[in-house]
C-alpha cells in the first residue's frame, strides 16, 4: 500500500498541471490572487490569536493569587473580542474576493475555449476525437481553475491553521500530532485513488456521453422535430437516450459506492485517531502534567485541528481531482491548427485574376481512398463555370480546397498564378464566397444575415439592398414590419420565419454583398422556384461584374448557360466543354442531362 501511495504521489506531482494552473490563475487575476492569499493569512492569524488569548484568559481566571485580576480579565477579553472581530471581517473579505476571482476565471476560460474553437482548422470539425476533447474541456474547463483557486486558498489557509493549531497541540504534548496524522492519512489515500478512477472513467465515457447529448438535442431541439413527429421517432430516440444515461449512471454509482465504502472505513480510522488523542490527554490530566488552561486549550483546539486535517485531506484530493480534470482543458488549448500563414505572405492580386486548380489529388485525413484524382480546372474572372457530377463524385470536396478549408495532398490551387498557400489564409478566404448547400440560417436580423458577407466593414445599406434585390430577397424583406431590422427565424421573440427558398435567397444575397472576387454556388438554388432560379441566372452575368462564378448543380437549368462545364466522375474530371458540345457527346454529361433537356 505504501508503494502504491508513493506511486500515486509521484503521479500527483508529475501528471499535474499545478504550475500551469497557478500561472493561468495568476495571469487571469493579474496577480490579485496574492492579495486574497495575504488576507487569508491574516484571517488565520487573528483566529489563532483569539484562541491563544482565550487560553491565557482561562489561566488568569483559574489563578488564585493574581493581583488586579479583574483589570487583566477585561483587557484579555477586549483583545480576544477585537481579534475575533478582525477575523470575521477578514473572512468576509476573503470569501468575497475568492468568489469574484472565481467568476472572472470562469468567464476567461469560456472565452479561451471559444477562441480556440475559432482558430482551429476545419479538419478538426470532421474528427470525432476533436469533439471528444472539446466536450471534455467544456465540461471540465470553466469551473475547474476557479475551483483550483478555491482549493489553493483553502489549502493555504488550512496549512497555516494546521501550523498554529499543531503548535498549540505540541505545546500540550508532541505525541498528539503524529498520532492524529497517522489516522487521517488513509483518508487522503482513498480520496486520491477515487480521483484517479473518476478521471479514467471520464476519459472512457465521453463518446457515450456525447451520443446521449446528441439524442437529447434531437428530442428537444427544433432541427428534427418535423421528422420525429411524422415518423413517430420520439419513443425510439427516448429509449436509446435512456439506455445510455442509465448505463452511465450505473457505472457512476458503482464507482461512488466503492469510494463510499472505502471512505467510511477510513473515517472510522480517523475517529479512532481522535479518540486515542482524547484518551491520551485524559491520562496526562489525571497524571497532573497539564494545566486547566491546557485542557481548555485542548478542548478548543482539538476539534478545530481534527476538522482542519480533514479539510486538508479534502483539499488535497479536490486539488488533485480538479487538476487532472483541468488537463482536459489544457488538451484543448494545446491543439494547434495545421494550416498557418507563411512568414512572408504575398498581397492578393486584384487585376481580375483567375482561380486555377492544377493537377490536384486529395485524400481526407484518416480516409483510405483518394477522393480527388488529378484535377485541373480554371475559373476565369468574369466567367461562369459549372461543375456537375453524381452524388459522391467529389464536388463539395473540391469547394473545400478552393476555399482553403483543406490543402491538396498534391498539386496546387492558384490565384493569379500564385499558389494560394503564399497568401494570408484570411485574405485568401475573403476572395471566395460560398453559398453552401447546407447554408446557415442565422436567427439574427435580416441585415446581419446579409452583412455577414463582409463582416470587417461597416454596414453599407445601399449595397445590402442591392444584393438582396439581385438575389430576390428584397421583395419579401421589404414587407416585414421592421424591414431589414427584422429578426429572422422562430427561435427568438418576434422572429419572422420564411420559407427555405426565401432563406436561400438571403444566403445568396450574403454572397453578393461580399467583396470576394469569386462566388461558388453549391446547389445554392435547389430550393428556388423555377421562375426565381431563371431570373437569378438570367441576371447573373450582369450582376457579377468581374467576379468568377462556379455553379454546382444537379439541375440542367442552372448549368446550361455556363461558359464552361466540368463533369466530375468518381473524383476525376471525366468531361469538359460547353453545354452544347457535351450534350452532343454521348458521355456522362449527356447521361445526366439529355433526358431532362428534351
Ligand atoms: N470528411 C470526410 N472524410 C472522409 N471522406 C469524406 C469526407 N467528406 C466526404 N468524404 C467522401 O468523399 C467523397 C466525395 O464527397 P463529396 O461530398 O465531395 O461529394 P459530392 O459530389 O459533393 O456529393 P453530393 O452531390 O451528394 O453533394 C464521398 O465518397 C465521401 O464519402
Amino acid at each position: 500500500m505504501l508503494k502504491d501511495f508513493k506511486l500515486k504521489l509521484d503521479k500527483f506531482k508529475n501528471s499535474l498541471n499545478l504550475k500551469r494552473s497557478i500561472k493561468l490563475i495568476w495571469t487571469i487575476t493579474e496577480g490579485k490572487v496574492l492579495n486574497t492569499l495575504i488576507i487569508m493569512f491574516f484571517e488565520s492569524l487573528f483566529f489563532m490569536g483569539s484562541l491563544y488569548i482565550f487560553k491565557k484568559l482561562i489561566d488568569i481566571v483559574a489563578a488564585s493569587n493574581l493581583e488586579e485580576k479583574e483589570t487583566l480579565v477585561i483587557t484579555y477579553l477586549s483583545v480576544a473580542g477585537l481579534s475575533t472581530l478582525c477575523y470575521l471581517i477578514l473572512r468576509s473579505f476573503s470569501t468575497y474576493y475568492t468568489q469574484k476571482q472565481s467568476a472572472v476565471i470562469s468567464e476567461y476560460i469560456d472565452d479561451k475555449i471559444h477562441s480556440k474553437a475559432i482558430k482551429l482548422d476545419y479538419s478538426f470539425y470532421e474528427s470525432p476525437a476533436y469533439f471528444n476533447t472539446l466536450e471534455r474541456a467544456k465540461n471540465a474547463g470553466p469551473e475547474r481553475p476557479a475551483a483550483i483557486l478555491t482549493d489553493l486558498v483553502n489549502l493555504s489557509k488550512n496549512t497555516i491553521m494546521l501550523g498554529v493549531l499543531g503548535f498549540s497541540l505540541i505545546y500540550i504534548s508532541w505525541l498528539l500530532l503524529p498520532l492524529l496524522a497517522l489516522f487521517v492519512f488513509p483518508t487522503l489515500y482513498v480520496r486520491l485513488q477515487f480521483a484517479n478512477k473518476l478521471f479514467e472513467w471520464q476519459m472512457q465515457k465521453t463518446p457515450l456521453e456525447r451520443k446521449s447529448y446528441y439524442l437529447g438535442n434531437l428530442i428537444t431541439g427544433e432541427v428534427a422535430v418535423k421528422e420525429i413527429k411524422t415518423f413517430n421517432l420520439g419513443a425510439y430516440l427516448k429509449s436509446n437516450y435512456l439506455k445510455i444515461r442509465l448505463n452511465l449512471l450505473n457505472e457512476n454509482f458503482r464507482i461512488t459506492k466503492k469510494a463510499t465504502i472505502n471512505e467510511t472505513t477510513t473515517n472510522i480510522l480517523a475517529a479512532l485517531g481522535m479518540y486515542s488523542c482524547v484518551a491520551f490527554i485524559c491520562i496526562s490530566t489525571l497524571n497532573g502534567t497539564t494545566s486547566i488552561g491546557d485542557i481548555a486549550l485542548f478542548l478548543v483546539v482539538f476539534p478545530q485541528l481534527f476538522s482542519v486535517m480533514q479539510s486538508l485531506s479534502n483539499g488535497i484530493s479536490s486539488l488533485y481531482q480538479n487538476n487532472i480534470f483541468l488537463s482536459y482543458l489544457f488538451d484543448l488549448l494545446d491543439l494547434e491548427p495545421a494550416m498557418t500563414d507563411k512568414p512572408n505572405t504575398l498581397k492578393i492580386p486584384y487585376n481580375n485574376p483567375d482561380l486555377v486548380i492544377k493537377n490536384v489529388n486529395f485524400k481526407y485525413p484518416h480516409a483510405e481512398k483518394t477522393t480527388l484524382k488529378n484535377i485541373s480546372l480554371k475559373i476565369p474572372a468574369g466567367k461562369v463555370v459549372a461543375l456537375v457530377g453524381l452524388n459522391g463524385s467529389g464536388k463539395t470536396t473540391l469547394i473545400k480546397l478552393l476555399s482553403r478549408l483543406y490543402d491538396p495532398t498534391s498539386g496546387t490551387v492558384e490565384l493569379g498564378g500564385e499558389n494560394i498557400k503564399n497568401f494570408k489564409i484570411d485574405d485568401f478566404r475573403n476572395q471566395i464566397s460560398v453559398v453552401f448547400q447546407d447554408f446557415v440560417k442565422y436567427n439574427l436580423s435580416a441585415a446581419e444575415n446579409i452583412k455577414f458577407g463582409n463582416i470587417d466593414a461597416e454596414l453599407d445599406e445601399a449595397l445590402m439592398v442591392e444584393s438582396a434585390k439581385k438575389s430576390g430577397a428584397h421583395d419579401f424583406i421589404k414587407t416585414f414590419p421592421e424591414k431589414y431590422d427584422t429578426t429572422m427565424g422562430r427561435i427568438f421573440e418576434n422572429g419572422k420565419e420564411v420559407s427555405i427558398g426565401q432563406w436561400q435567397k438571403i444566403a445568396i444575397a450574403r454572397a453578393f454583398y461580399s467583396k470576394s472576387q469569386f462566388i461558388i454556388f453549391d446547389e445554392a438554388t435547389s430550393a428556388l422556384d423555377a421562375k426565381s432560379e431563371q431570373e437569378l441566372f438570367d441576371d447573373l452575368r450582369a450582376n457579377i461584374g468581374n467576379r468568377g462564378i462556379l455553379v454546382i448543380s444537379h439541375r440542367v437549368s442552372a448549368v446550361k448557360h455556363a461558359d464552361y462545364i466540368y463533369v466530375l466522375s468518381k473524383g476525376e474530371i471525366a468531361q469538359e466543354g460547353t453545354h452544347e458540345k457535351l450534350i452532343s457527346l454521348d458521355g456522362d454529361y449527356a447521361k445526366l442531362f439529355k433526358r431532362k433537356t428534351k
